[in-house]
């Protein structure tokens, strides 16, 4: 019979523990606490309510048991029966970075009520403007449930956000001179670079500041995480785009709708909107080049798709067909505050080689183009339901971590549940569309656009 070594052995070798950092790695006399949520008196906590280091999300889900099988195990969030804070001494930041996303708001609204409502914490501020509002001067503003009662019913984020403004030393040194010990940072894959920096110079400087990443990305573009908060509003507005376009199109002779959607250098917006619209007729994405002039090029799907129906809908991804546009070295070299690169638009770009083919091709016959670009239409909105649930959630476990004492960690939805992952990793992982797998291949067939594939 197997003994407990072994079997703890075999499972170690089938089971890789994203190990996570915690504020007693490096810092010293901690307390530990019962959990205030033992007394709070809206719960009721068995044992089973708590989580314990042990309970892990597994992934993959799905695995073919004719190979060996191996597992990341990633821990599972939730509260612990044991709290490293005391509710009266924790000074929490909270602070939004980046670009707009639906459900910021929320976010932040849910944290400050998770941490009054479940942990008594008071002292809750919301820093200005991004990264630079560590050091910039102005004060934080003090956050409590009445004041971010209404937040979860507006877009954008209350606290303001920016790009750039990354200055390490002045933003941990203002983290320390302030007091803060929990800081809550709501920002996307910039942000996280800049986030595993800070803990790493809070690491070394042995301070006992819990930091946390709450992942935002409009483009869903930040790995290992299911999918961001934001993204099904993001996609639910793109919807309108394309309908209009669609009404355009058909209403025209020989009309051609085109339609710009958010996704910097992935295409998960257009991807996912092509397929829950199946107005679209072709779908152009930064993973997936493509090309204008010949055999199995775009102008010559065209030419069929309208000789067949008569009018077709494009939607392409800002960061799609970016080398096909020419541009000057300077352009070539501009980047934004954060240093991402700044793209030529693609829309308006294509809208003219449209009509440059057409003219060429088909002169003198009928031919429209109706570009539609809601870009920040789509990420200046409330969250919906869905979004503004998963903010929730996603607030309440990032919170439960922090006051056990983890730092260094991002929470997300791993196949539906929350885990907590090392901040590292994520920063690291990035979501591109797979062009190889069957949610392409589903856009190919649902849309029977060419692969671009130039053999
Ligand atoms: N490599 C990096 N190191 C440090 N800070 C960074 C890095 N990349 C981005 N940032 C900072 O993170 C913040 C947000 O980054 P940005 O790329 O604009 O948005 P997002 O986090 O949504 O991707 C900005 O303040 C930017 O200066
Ligand atoms: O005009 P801004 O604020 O720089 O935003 C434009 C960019 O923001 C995005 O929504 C992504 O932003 P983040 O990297 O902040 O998530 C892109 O889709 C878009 O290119
Ligand atoms: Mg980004």
């Amino acid at each position: 019979m197997a003994t407990n070594n072994q079997n703890n052995n075999q499972q170690a070798q089938l089971i890789n523990l994203q190990k996570l950092p915690h504020l007693s790695h490096h810092t010293q006399n901690l307390e530990s606490l019962p959990n205030p949520l033992q007394t709070n008196s809206f719960y009721h906590p068995n044992q089973d309510f708590y989580i314990s280091d042990s309970d892990v999300i597994l992934t993959p889900i799905a695995f073919d048991l004719s190979s060996p099988v191996s597992f990341l195990a990633y821990h599972r969030a939730g509260p612990r029966t044991r709290v490293i804070f005391q509710p009266n001494r924790v000074r929490a930041a909270i602070v939004t970075c980046g670009g707009l996303c639906p459900g910021l708001n929320t976010v932040i609204r849910e944290l400050v009520v998770g941490l009054w409502n479940m942990y008594g914490v008071r002292d809750i501020f919301g820093v200005k403007s991004g990264y630079r509002g560590f050091y910039s001067g102005e004060e934080p503003l003090r956050l409590d449930p009445k004041l971010v009662h209404n937040w979860h019913k507006r877009g954008g984020t209350a606290l303001e956000t920016s790009r750039g403004g990354f200055d390490l030393h002045r933003i941990v040194d203002a983290i320390q001179n302030r007091g803060y010990n929990q800081v809550y940072i709501i920002g996307g894959d910039g942000t996280m670079r800049g986030a595993v920096k800070i803990f790493d110079e809070i690491t070394r400087r042995k301070l006992n500041i819990g930091i946390t990443v709450l992942p935002k990305t409009v483009d869903n573009d930040v790995g290992i995480i299911d999918r961001s908060f934001g993204f099904q509003t993001a996609v639910e507005m793109a919807q309108q785009a394309i309908s209009a376009a669609h009404v355009e199109a058909e209403s025209a002779v020989n009309g051609i709708g085109l339609v710009k959607l958010m996704g910097r250098s992935t295409g998960h917006i257009a991807l996912f909107s092509t397929l829950s619209s199946r107005d679209v007729d072709c779908c152009l994405i930064p993973e997936n080049e493509f090309y204008l002039e010949g055999k199995g090029g775009l102008f010559d799907f065209l030419d069929n798709r309208l000789k067949e129906n008569s009018h077709a809908v494009l939607v392409v991804a800002e960061g799609a067909g970016q080398a096909l546009i020419p541009r000057t070295d300077a352009e070539k070299e501009e980047k934004d505050e954060s240093g991402n690169p700044v793209f030529l638009d693609v829309g308006v770009w294509l809208k003219s080689e449209l009509k440059k083919w057409w003219n060429r091709d088909h002169p003198g016959e009928l031919f429209t183009v109706k570009y539609i670009d809601p870009t920040y239409m789509i990420r200046a909105v409330t969250a919906n339901a869905t979004d503004n649930l998963y903010c929730t959630l996603l607030a309440n476990a990032a919170i439960h971590g922090m006051m056990a004492g983890y730092t260094g960690f991002v929470t997300g939805p791993i196949h539906g549940n929350y885990a907590y992952i090392p901040l590292d990793v994520v920063a690291k992982a990035k979501n591109e569309v797979d062009t190889k797998d069957h949610k392409w291949a589903w856009v190919r067939s649902v849309t029977n656009q060419p692969d671009f594939a130039r053999n």
